[in-house]
């Protein structure tokens, strides 16, 4: 059976805009294919959500597909949005038009978003896919991510980018994760270790000098970084991935681990694999979720798995 309809959300700030090219190229194959579409435009940010409400409330079509063209921040704003309608089982089709496009990676999608548009046309149902969510107590926000939250040092690299001037013009030539590793190098010599406390599967583990803290639905991170590589989005768990803080050779060392997917057997680097993971940090220390920063605070974090449906064809 193939898609009745496509719900599209796009972004055109997505990319730092390149998503504009992308958007009018996916229209003009989706014209000449005679296929069904409503087109919802973000105007700002965070109203991606209310876009996604708007089609899971009012849907009328049979066999709708939510179609996000965008980046991993619109998507995880769609099915946040989505999720919170009578409709919540709606399949989300998506086209990687964003400057790090972690997810479409992280379940092997391709990033190129023309070959992304014919797997999601090509999907004849949809397949599920874990996403996750995630409670912070202190302040009793709750949410969904698709890719990743973090505490420390890819947060905080994540703020830096963002703050930084070369970050438009590095996307545009297609170099979004330049101005990420830009962004690392800044924060990796000012920011601080901070105690955490990790609760898996009634386990309590205290690290006393933590640098990042991320927990993952996927290997990816900040635009490809193949933070853990043993993450599945299709085993119905979390992944945790903490490591401790390292002088500067340390880290030099454990980058070139990193490259060869090999960081994660050191003694400094701990990680943690379960349907429900918490965590607690009690110094001020950046927060990002799916890219997209969630402020400076101690924070105290619940994520539990669940399972989000996704019209692609990934075979
Ligand atoms: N019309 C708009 N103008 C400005 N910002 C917008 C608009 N619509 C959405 N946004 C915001 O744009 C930001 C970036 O979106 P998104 O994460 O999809 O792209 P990206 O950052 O380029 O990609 P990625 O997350 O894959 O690196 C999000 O914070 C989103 O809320």
């Amino acid at each position: 059976m193939q898609a009745g309809f496509f719900y599209i959300i796009f972004n055109p700030a997505a990319g730092s805009g390149t998503a504009v090219e992308v958007f009018k190229k996916i229209k003009q194959v989706l014209d000449d294919r005679k296929i069904q579409y409503e087109i919802k435009v973000s105007r700002y940010s965070g109203h991606a959500i209310q876009l996604a409400k708007q089609i899971g409330s009012f849907n009328q079509q049979a066999g709708a597909v939510m179609l996000v063209i965008g980046g991993d921040g619109t998507l995880n704003q769609a099915i946040t949005g989505l999720r919170q309608t009578r409709n919540p089982q709606m399949p989300v089709g998506y086209i990687p038009a964003g400057s790090g496009n972690d997810f479409a990676r992280g379940i092997g999608m391709s990033q190129d978003p023309m070959v992304a548009l014919e797997q999601v046309l090509q999907a004849s149902q949809p397949i599920v896919r874990d996403i996750g969510h995630y409670t912070e107590k202190t302040r009793g926000d709750t949410g969904y991510f698709v890719n990743n939250v973090g505490v420390g040092f890819d947060a905080a690299a994540v703020a830096a980018t963002n703050r930084s001037r070369f970050k438009k013009v590095l996307n545009r030539l297609h170099l979004g994760s330049l101005a990420y590793m830009v962004g690392v190098l800044t924060v990796f010599f000012s920011r601080k270790p901070f105690p955490v406390a990790v609760y898996v599967n009634g386990k309590r583990t205290y690290i006393p000098q933590a640098f990042l803290v991320t927990t993952t639905n996927h290997p990816y991170f900040g635009g490809g970084v193949r933070i853990l590589p043993s993450a599945k989005p299709t085993d119905g768990k979390l992944d945790l991935i903490v490591v401790e803080h390292l002088n500067t050779p340390y880290f030099l060392f454990l980058c070139l681990q990193l490259l060869l997917g090999r960081h994660t057997h050191y003694r400094r680097v701990h990680v943690f694999e379960a349907a429900r993971i918490e965590l607690e940090t009690s110094s001020l220390e950046f927060g990002q979720m799916d890219g997209e920063e969630m402020g400076s605070r101690p924070y105290e974090l619940a994520f539990r798995v669940e399972q989000q449906k996704f019209w692609v064809d990934l075979t």
